[in-house]
């Protein structure tokens, strides 16, 4: 079942560096939400702090509630590991596993959660692979190597890995960007289908991607949420004149 999120008055910092400055959002269940903005206003930090793996990187510090359905995650009982198993992420450039069969890169989250029996591990591996549009591509050569498949396929191979474990929410940073648009398009149908079963979040510097796929969408200038509105409302008709220049294309 996909869940929703929410932030409230979300701060991040690198050192003393601040850079998200108390974020208040809504992210809504079953929908994909966009995270636009210019290069370096926070939208990789805060996408990282819906998982806690901002904390991963030395010296970095959160202050602020993220709700998880009714659980705050930076609550002390909250296992890390295990939040990240169901806040699931996908990068910007595409990262198999680069020793690992197509088949092992899916299975590996299976295998670490413990699943050992070999019809259930291909029965998920071949779900994963059909959900996140890969299957016919590469059912006849699943003990191919992960990096033997072309960016795209990559790309689609990782989110395989992360449907696998069956999270409940998807964070995307920029899953497209290193990629052809015909890649891109794969990835933006498959993001749409999945949006039935997983809560996505997707930043993005891509206009038009946002404006294609997104439910709702948020931008971001200078670690501050400037708008938050339904995706058409924030590219037809923008409330803040600093949101109308960015959609319009007058900065960033
Ligand atoms: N590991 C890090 N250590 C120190 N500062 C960092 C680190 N990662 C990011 N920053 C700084 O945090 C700020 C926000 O970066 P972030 O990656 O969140 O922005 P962004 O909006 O995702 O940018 P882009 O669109 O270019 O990916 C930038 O000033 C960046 O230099």
């Amino acid at each position: 079942m996909a869940k929703g999120m929410k932030t409230n008055g979300l701060k991040a910092w690198y050192g003393n560096h601040q850079i998200l400055k108390g974020i208040d959002m809504q992210i809504d269940k079953n929908a994909i939400t966009a995270i636009i903005g210019p290069s370096g206003c926070g939208k990789s930090t805060y996408v990282r702090c819906l998982n806690r793996m901002h904390e991963v990187i030395d010296e970095t510090r959160v202050e602020g509630q993220v709700w998880f359905d009714d659980q705050n995650i930076y609550a002390e009982n909250i296992d890390p590991v295990e939040l990240r198993s169901r806040i699931g992420m996908v990068f910007q450039k595409p990262n198999p596993f680069p020793t690992m069969s197509i088949f092992d890169n899916v299975a590996s989250g299976l295998k670490l959660n413990g699943v050992r029996n070999k019809s259930m591990l291909s029965e998920k591996v071949e779900k994963s692979l059909q959900m996140a549009a890969l299957w016919d591509e590469v059912k006849d050569r699943l003990n191919h190597s992960g990096m033997s498949l072309s960016g795209g396929q990559q790309q689609r191979l990782c989110i395989a890995r992360a449907l696998a474990i069956e999270p409940e929410i998807l964070l995307m940073d920029e899953p497209a960007s290193a990629l052809d648009p015909i890649s891109t398009g794969h990835i933006e149908s498959l993001v749409m289908e999945l949006k039935s079963q997983v809560t996505i979040v997707i930043v993005t510097h891509n206009l038009h991607q946002a404006a294609r796929i997104a439910d709702n969408t948020a931008f971001f200038l200078n670690g501050e949420l400037i708008e938050f509105n339904r995706t058409h409302d924030i590219f037809m008709s923008p409330a803040d004149q600093r949101t109308d220049d960015y959609v319009s294309g007058r900065f960033g």
